[in-house]
């Protein structure tokens, strides 16, 4: 049986998002880069067009259909765990989405992007078997596409901060280990919860650059889905390593609005994470913009974490764990640099 969600509603309001063209940011177009640059420093979000990717996105979807339709003791077999390891299975209700330990909503499967590559060699972890019969065909271009797609935007950053060429991809090679992965969410129909119930609690992203995309669903609080066009976010990392002129901005997934809530909710993110020995601090001594940013900053300190790119990703993804809670405090111990955001990014749905 298909049904297919009704589209999303003309009357719901959302915050504006840029939308950058891809294909003229590839080819060194001043104007569109110059876009890029205002929305990667104001809001931290943008839309992305002429991406490529289309094909390898529902690819991607259908994995995850796929792995979400089998047996719950089946995927649970291969659970990413309560030690801070993100790659394989995560339940709905494994997480906490606030301080008060409410349980989250959304299923996912996380792919690395090292096992991805790699493959049919195994790098971190096994799979369940909808993911290794994706792997060649689907899995393994979509996360070179995505690569190449933050690897581009990384290249624009690093010289708008002044930074000496190769600086932000020296950070993230791609044949380096990290924590960098592919991730498909599934949220259940919901058509009985209040619509600003958080089905992924508010966050940051843990890296550098987020790549999103979901096929015509609401639900990311304040956004409206355009056909064709990803969301592109910046991460912690990369507002740490620019001394917060890139902007790492809050988000969180609600039930999608109005007749959507009724319906599976399907999302899909390639995050790209720094290699995982690379230290999270602002690269003063490489860039005078970042050094002035740090220095004009209200709290110079806090852009220098003592934390390597995996153990900051692994103390973040551990102290999420409803197994891991112990109260507030585990919920504060998963934070990263929520407590720089002034504004929240999301408006709320009505
Ligand atoms: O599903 C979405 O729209 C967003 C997911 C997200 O923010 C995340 O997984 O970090
Ligand atoms: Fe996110």
């Amino acid at each position: 049986m298909t049904t297919v969600p009704p589209p999303f509603p003309a009357d719901v309001s959302s915050h504006p998002l840029l939308i950058v063209d891809y294909q003229l940011v590839k080819i060194g177009n001043r104007k569109e880069i110059d876009k890029l640059w205002e929305a990667a420093t104001q809001l931290g979000f943008w839309y992305l067009k002429n991406h490529g990717a289309d094909v390898e996105v529902q690819g991607m979807l259908d994995m995850g259909a796929e792995t979400m339709k089998l047996p719950l003791d089946e995927k649970l077999k291969f659970e990413q765990g309560d030690d801070g390891h993100s790659f394989g299975y995560k339940a709905a209700g494994a997480n906490a989405v606030d301080d008060t330990g409410l349980l989250d909503s959304v299923e996912y499967i996380n792919v690395s992007k090292d096992d991805a590559l790699a493959w049919p060699q195994t790098v971190h972890r096994t799979y369940p078997s909808p993911v290794n019969t994706h792997m060649e065909t689907t899995i393994k271009p979509f996360t070179q596409k995505a690569v190449d797609v933050n690897m581009t935007m990384l290249r624009v950053f690093n010289d708008k901060l002044g930074l000496p060429q190769g600086t932000l991809a020296n950070l993230h090679r791609m044949y380096e280990l990290s924590c960098s992965e592919s991730r498909c969410i599934r949220k259940a129909p919901a058509p009985e919860q209040p619509p600003d119930q958080q089905a992924l609690g508010a966050h940051t992203d843990f890296g550098s650059l987020s790549f999103l995309h979901h096929n015509m669903m609401g639900g990311l609080q304040g956004s409206v889905p355009l056909p064709g066009h990803a969301v592109c976010n910046v991460g912690d990392a990369l507002a740490l390593f620019s001394g917060g002129v890139l902007r790492s901005n809050i988000h969180r997934v609600v039930p999608p609005p109005k007749e959507q809530a009724a319906f599976e909710r399907w999302s899909l993110v390639f995050f790209t994470r720094p290699a995982n020995d690379v230290e999270l601090r602002a690269l003063t001594e490489q860039s005078s913009i970042i050094a002035e940013a740090v220095e004009n900053s209200p709290d110079p300190s806090k852009f220098s974490t003592l934390q390597t790119a995996q153990s900051w990703y692994y103390r973040r993804t551990k102290y999420q764990r409803v197994k891991n809670r112990t109260g507030p405090e585990s919920w504060h111990q998963s934070r990263g640099t929520e407590h720089n955001e002034q504004k929240a990014f999301a408006v709320t749905a009505n």
